[in-house]
């Protein structure tokens, strides 16, 4: 069917070049802030290199992961939680060290976790905030201990409580964030059933007129801009009044259906099949002329014609007609289905169960 093959193509894999992530860019970020220390002699320049070389060993480590797909292993692929984990780790480390990098380590560590709340659970959130808020507890009260309870320990004990209390609302915030994607998310599935529901035929599941209407058009423009042909089969079931007045109209229903699907698995996964109305059907053969067209229709004939119904009919058997016309390039696609309809007229009129197309196309 149409919409499968459409959707095989947009699930194509595109060839994807594997990108540092966006923890790893702050990391980086952060090393490039610690130049600045350095450069004005806030800290020495073996710590800045040091810092620098773990910081690019853990973003080229993640970066491998990605590349060789290894992080398709996890749980939870976008391996989030370690990269931001390590990345946190990295600045109290340096906070620890170096006091006067506590200065960044606030900013950082926000914009850090500002990226978390998008993949992290809440409970992962908290966790981790908690992990940061009691490591960066314990660097304070150490160097506390070390240098004395002066008016420094007072001013770190003063920015702890910042961040402590800057955490929660962040997650909120990242709550609510969550919340509104998971909306959009279910929106935007909801609105692709209807999409696709709109287009069909509840009884036999085939596109119904209106969509048949816009590949038709679609089909035409294809057509106009490639030079390549396009052929329709107008296909109507004969004597189908007589079908449902003999056998019940529920029966007549269950005829359709089973033609419908018969139908479907007999035709290439290019062409277009849709119900027009009632007992007819039209073939939207792409790529194809007029003889083509008229051997994939009597394909289908022969094809329905031999199918048993035995069970279901007393006449065990049905049989179609079909009418066959190609597309004359810049005719209008009305003009298209009345050649159709014409030809699909002669066919009834010659006896039905046989398919006709209009000379001269
Ligand atoms: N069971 C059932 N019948 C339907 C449905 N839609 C239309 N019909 C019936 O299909 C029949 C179509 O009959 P006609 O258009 O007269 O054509 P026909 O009996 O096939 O005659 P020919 O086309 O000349 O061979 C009508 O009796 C409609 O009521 C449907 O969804 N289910």
């Amino acid at each position: 069917m149409r919409t499968e093959s459409i959707n095989r193509r947009k699930n194509m894999p595109s060839v994807r070049i594997p990108q540092i992530s966006p923890i790893s860019l702050i990391s980086l970020l952060y090393a490039l802030s610690l130049y600045i220390f350095y450069r004005q002699g806030f800290i020495s320049g073996a710590t800045f290199i040091s810092v620098a070389a773990i910081v690019l060993a853990v973003v080229v480590l993640f970066y491998g992961i990605f590349r060789f797909g290894l992080n398709q292993r996890f749980r939870e692929p976008s391996l989030m939680l370690p990269q931001l984990a390590a990345s946190l780790l990295i600045m109290l480390v340096v906070a620890y060290v170096e006091r006067t990098t506590q200065m960044a380590l606030v900013p950082f560590m926000l914009i850090a976790f500002s990226f978390g709340i998008f993949r992290l659970s809440t409970a992962s959130l908290i966790g981790l905030s908690l992990a940061c808020l009691a490591a960066y507890l314990s660097i304070i009260l150490l160097r506390g201990q070390a240098e004395g309870f002066v008016q420094a320990f007072r001013t770190d004990l003063v920015q702890w409580c910042v961040l402590a209390l800057t955490l929660p609302g962040m997650i909120l915030v990242g709550k609510q964030i969550q919340n509104m994607r998971q909306l959009l998310r279910a929106t935007r599935y909801q609105l692709q059933h209807y999409e696709e529901k709109s287009a069909r035929d509840e009884l036999t599941g085939l596109y119904n007129r209106r969509q048949l209407q816009t590949e038709l058009a679609q089909a035409r423009l294809h057509a106009d801009t490639s030079g390549a042909p396009f052929s329709i089969c107008l296909i109507d079931i004969d004597h189908f009044k007589e079908i449902n007045d003999r056998n019940g109209h529920l029966t007549g229903d269950t005829i359709l259906k089973d033609f419908s699907r018969t139908a479907r698995e007999s035709i290439r996964d290019t062409d277009i099949l849709g119900r027009y109305g009632g007992d007819e059907f039209l073939l939207i053969l792409p790529d194809t002329g007029i003889k083509g067209a008229v051997m994939h229709a009597e394909r289908l004939r022969v094809y329905t014609h031999f199918l048993d119904f035995q069970e279901l009919l007393v006449q065990k058997n049905i049989s179609l007609s079909i009418g066959v016309a190609e597309y004359r390039s810049g005719e209008k696609i009305t003009d298209l289905i009345s050649r159709a309809d014409s030809a699909l007229y002669q066919a009834k009129q010659m006896g039905r169960n046989r398919v006709e197309w209009i000379e001269g196309q």
